[in-house]
């Protein structure tokens, strides 16, 4: 295969990566119309981002930005034209990273043992995040699905999901989920919603982080679906 990232197997491997995850979430409908954007960790101090206003289901090893977690690009992304959004989406444009870089650096930084981060615009985490965003949280217990994220081992565990207001201010942003983590910590967190916006989860590994978004789609679609029951008992 030749692409610009063909001078660095790790790099690629972890692109090739990244090009599956948005090719199947793009077909189950959570990354729809640029929506989302996905990233491996490289290293304690570096992330291979997706590259910002790319067809996420049509993504290739060349629509990726390697950054370090200050917000640095890092070399390797030499292989690119110009431009960038929804506009000028083919994989010959130069890649900017996402727009949301800001936020994966943070978790990377964060959360030591993250090894990947995927944001989605799944419609069901885009309806709950606004129904529940005034509590700021979504709580889920009761489902057997719960211990499909990692360390929990009991469907009496209450998973408890922050809900951060939406902003264009990726800083701003980034600054919340902080604060949210210094108060509550991270170490029972899977990921977070954006309210209006979509969820952001993450895990050890790629595999991990998939399960985690799989595993939140189902429980927030069984929340959406409860509700919807509750409200036309008799
Ligand atoms: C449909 S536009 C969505 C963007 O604003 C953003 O929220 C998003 O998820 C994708 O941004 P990107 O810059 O492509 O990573
Ligand atoms: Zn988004």
């Amino acid at each position: 295969m030749t692409s610009h990232l063909s001078h660095h197997p790790a790099l690629e491997a972890a692109a090739s990566q990244l090009v599956a995850v948005g090719r199947d979430f793009y077909e189950r409908g959570w990354a729809l119309a640029t929506g989302g954007n996905f990233s491996m960790r490289l290293g304690t101090n570096a992330m291979v981002i997706t590259a910002s206003g790319r067809e996420k289901g049509e993504l290739t090893v060349d629509d990726m930005v390697v950054m370090d977690l200050d917000g640095r690009m890092l070399p390797s992304n030499s292989g690119s034209g110009s431009g960038s959004g929804p506009a000028s989406s083919s994989s010959s444009s130069r890649a900017r990273p996402s727009a949301e870089t800001k936020l994966h650096a943070r978790l990377y930084t964060r959360i030591p043992h993250a090894g990947a981060v995927l944001h989605v615009h799944s419609p069901s985490a885009t309806v709950l995040s606004r129904l529940d965003a005034p509590q700021g949280v979504l709580e889920i217990s009761g489902y057997e699905m719960l211990k499909a994220l990692s360390d929990v081992r009991t469907h009496q565990h209450t998973e408890r999901v922050p809900i951060f207001s939406n902003t264009q201010n990726m800083e701003d942003l980034a600054h919340e989920v902080d604060a949210w983590m210094d108060a509550f910590g991270s170490d029972a967190l899977h990921g977070y919603l954006v309210a209006g916006h979509g969820l952001y989860a993450w895990g050890r590994t790629m595999r991990e982080a998939r399960r985690h978004v799989e595993a939140f789609e189902f429980l927030f679609d069984c929340t959406l679906r409860t509700r919807n029951a509750t409200r036309h008992a008799p």
